[in-house]
């Protein structure tokens, strides 16, 4: 294995109750790729990228991002280390406050780490600019605007503390042909510019050729990947 910068799940065993979702999975994402993850439904893609981005602690192996072991997850990491890693979920309702309005959305996770309220207004401005939300849009609630909509700002949400890597869970699978390709078209500027690490989970073959750079695949259970 080289040293270039990735993000590593390492031998990472899950499971829920006696069900072992994940046993012993191995995963790599180097800055600048795009890495496509498949497998058949209920395979445990969702869980693997929720151990990416230390949102779930799994029972063995370890995660590690540029070679520094993770010790927690959420909150108990450090944020330097914690904001290196953003996901993008399938559901936008699911993942979004309804309380917040869109700006507020994009804003909070740098609120939460008391960036000055001026500095905060401008990174929003620019999140917002760049996945096509206009100022009409900006101020309103979850509720009333489209899945596409909230997906962009969700979007900016990921992109706001400038991640190292992204990783993106069907996160295009139920956008309408055009919002899914300015989202991509997003993404992969953003990889460009950042030199990201990219992981797409999908079932959609099309978009793995398109995207990917490498594809692995998860079968389930004992499985390993690269
Ligand atoms: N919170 C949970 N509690 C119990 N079981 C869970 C939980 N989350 C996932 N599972 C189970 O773990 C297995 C893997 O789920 P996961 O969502 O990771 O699969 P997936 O490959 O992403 O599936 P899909 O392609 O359908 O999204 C499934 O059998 C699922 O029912």
């Amino acid at each position: 294995m080289t040293s270039s910068p990735h993000l590593l799940a390492d031998e990472v065993t899950v499971g829920y109750g006696r069900q072992v979702v994940l046993d012993g999975v191995t995963l790599r994402i180097d800055r600048g790729e795009t890495v496509g993850l498949r497998g058949p439904s209920g395979c445990g893609k969702s869980t693997l990228v929720r151990v990416l981005a230390l949102l779930r602690r799994p029972e063995g192996g370890r995660v590690s991002i540029d070679g520094t072991p993770v010790g927690g997850v959420r909150y108990a990491v450090p944020v330097d280390l914690r904001t290196r890693v953003a996901v993008l979920f399938q559901s936008p309702r699911a993942a979004a406050d309804p309380r917040l309005s869109l700006d507020d959305l994009i804003a909070e996770p740098l609120r939460a780490i008391r960036t000055p309220e001026p500095a905060v207004r401008e990174r929003v401005a620019e999140l917002a600019e760049l996945v096509g939300l206009t100022p009409d849009l900006r101020g309103r609630r979850p509720h009333a605007v489209s899945d596409g909509q909230l997906q962009r700002a969700c979007l900016a949400r990921a992109l706001v503390h400038r991640p190292d890597y992204l990783l993106c869970d069907e996160a295009t699978a139920m956008l309408d042909a055009s919002t899914q390709a300015h989202v991509a078209a997003v993404i992969r500027d953003y990889q460009r510019a950042q030199r990201a690490g990219v992981l797409i989970v999908t079932h959609d073959e099309i978009l793995l050729n398109r995207w990917a750079d490498r594809v692995v695949d998860l079968v389930g259970t004992a499985s390993a990947v690269t």
